[in-house]
């Protein structure tokens, strides 16, 4: 059954946990990894459906990966080793996936073909396909190629200037990683910080890249080197955690091997702001990121406006930001977040309802939302409308809601937190 009823804790949350692999950079590390010659071990991958998109594409390029758990061993053999797709690739329920290998789609020498699921069809791919065909590339696809299905008739693109018009960073990566395969130099000029995974682990895989300010230039024709790697904890996945200690009264979590990227540390940023009790330690760097510990304690939070460029830093954070925005005193803003409208769901709408439906009070607005706080929940029903980040801000509501929250299409949740439901039950024990 692909439901789950949760009741209320009977004492507070506590632990200590481990969470899965970062989404984007296990994304990135097979990336690297397949284009890359010679062997890559990859560890602590995050085995989420998404990222398992990414591998199975490069299966398609006759890559040979072994995945085993979440070690994965990727044998590369070179750029000019991959073969030409002779099937459609699946890019699931991916925006990362879609993203990133549209770059690399559109710049190798080879015919390929490109679809998602429902709600990836619907997603914006024109932020990548417009300043593709800037560098020459031949895309075409539904609605004049803003849509999936795609096909790439790949060739040699030439290195351009390009101006983003979109604070994306799988925008930006998809146009380094076709600047990386091009002909002569790619600019990139970003209109403000997006998560810098891809700069980091071309560094890591050898690829020359400079920035200065906001614009990234790139060389054509490098040849990504082949490197081990262990994926820190997913930041997003603590998230979750972090705002449940916060808002269930006496509790305290412990969040180990997280990363820490400053590209990527919004959510502490807001949860400071609105008075949670943070203990934040940088243990180790891995590879180019920093990696630590996070402790919380259950906190007396208030309300605050979250806005400008906060917003790429916490983007997938929101949906649980908002949820602690209901358990805080006073009223929450949230603005310049129009890009919830074009995740896995409308992430505005999707958040409202939901929250409404079991007793919060949130207004959408056209960019964000308003959070009314010191609300009751009362329990009911989330629909998590496919979207893994919305369901598991519905499994936590059921711990601080007054009756069962019953999370409808849970399955949802494996995109990104294969073990989320482990995690839960092992904090409430
Ligand atoms: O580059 C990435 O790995 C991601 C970038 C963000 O998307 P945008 O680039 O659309 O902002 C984020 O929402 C997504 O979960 C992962
Ligand atoms: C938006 C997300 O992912 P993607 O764009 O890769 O589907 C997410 O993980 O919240």
């Amino acid at each position: 059954m692909n439901q789950v009823q949760l009741n209320p804790p009977l004492n507070g949350i506590n632990g200590t946990l481990s969470v899965p692999g970062d989404k984007s950079i296990s994304h990135r590390a097979v990336i690297f990894s397949a284009l890359a010659e010679g062997t890559s071990h990859i560890s602590n991958f995050l085995i989420g459906e998404d990222c398992l998109r990414t591998v199975q594409a490069f299966r398609e390029f006759g890559v040979e990966i072994e995945q085993i758990g979440t070690n994965v061993t990727i044998h590369g053999k070179g750029i000019a080793s991959l073969k030409a797709p002779t099937q459609p690739i699946n890019f699931g329920n991916s925006g990362t996936t879609a993203r990133l290998m549209s770059g690399i789609l559109a710049a190798l020498p080879m015919f390929s073909t490109a679809y998602g699921d429902p709600s990836l069809s619907k997603r914006p791919m024109d932020r990548v396909v417009v300043p593709l065909s800037k560098m020459g590339a031949e895309i075409y696809g539904r609605e004049q190629s803003k849509l999936l299905p795609l096909a790439f008739q790949g060739k040699k693109l030439i290195g351009k200037e390009i101006k983003m018009n979109v604070k994306s960073a799988q925008v930006k990566s998809a146009l380094l990683l076709a600047g990386m395969l091009a002909e002569g130099e790619t600019t990139v000029i970003e209109q403000g910080i997006t998560r810098n995974h891809t700069e980091m682990l071309m560094a890591q895989y050898g690829i020359h890249l400079t920035k200065k300010d906001n614009e990234l230039m790139i060389k054509g024709d490098q040849q990504p080197k082949a490197s081990d790697l262990r994926v820190p904890g997913d930041i997003s996945s603590a998230a979750f955690f972090l705002v449940a200690a916060s808002v269930v009264f006496d509790s305290e979590i412990t969040i180990e091997g997280v990363g820490l990227n400053p590209t990527r540390d919004g959510i502490l940023t807001a949860l400071r702001k609105m008075g949670a009790e943070l203990e934040v330690e940088e243990t180790e760097r891995v590879g180019h990121e920093p990696v630590g510990r996070i402790s919380v304690k259950s906190s007396y939070l208030h309300g605050i406006t979250v806005e400008g460029d906060l917003i790429p830093n916490l983007i997938d954070e929101i949906p649980i930001l908002a949820l602690a925005a209901t358990q805080a005193k006073g009223t929450t803003v949230i603005k310049d977040a129009k890009e919830l409208r074009v995740k896995e769901t409308d992430r505005i709408k999707a958040v409202a309802t939901n929250l409404n439906n079991i007793g919060a009070r949130v207004e959408p607005t056209e960019d964000g939302m308003v959070i009314y706080g010191d609300t009751t929940l009362q329990g009911g029903t989330i629909h998590s409308y496919g979207d893994h980040r919305i369901g598991m801000m519905g499994a936590i509501a059921s711990l601080i809601s007054k009756s069962p929250v019953t999370i409808e299409d849970k399955d949802c949740i494996n995109i990104s937190y294969p073990n989320f439901f482990d995690h839960l039950h092992e904090v409430c024990k």
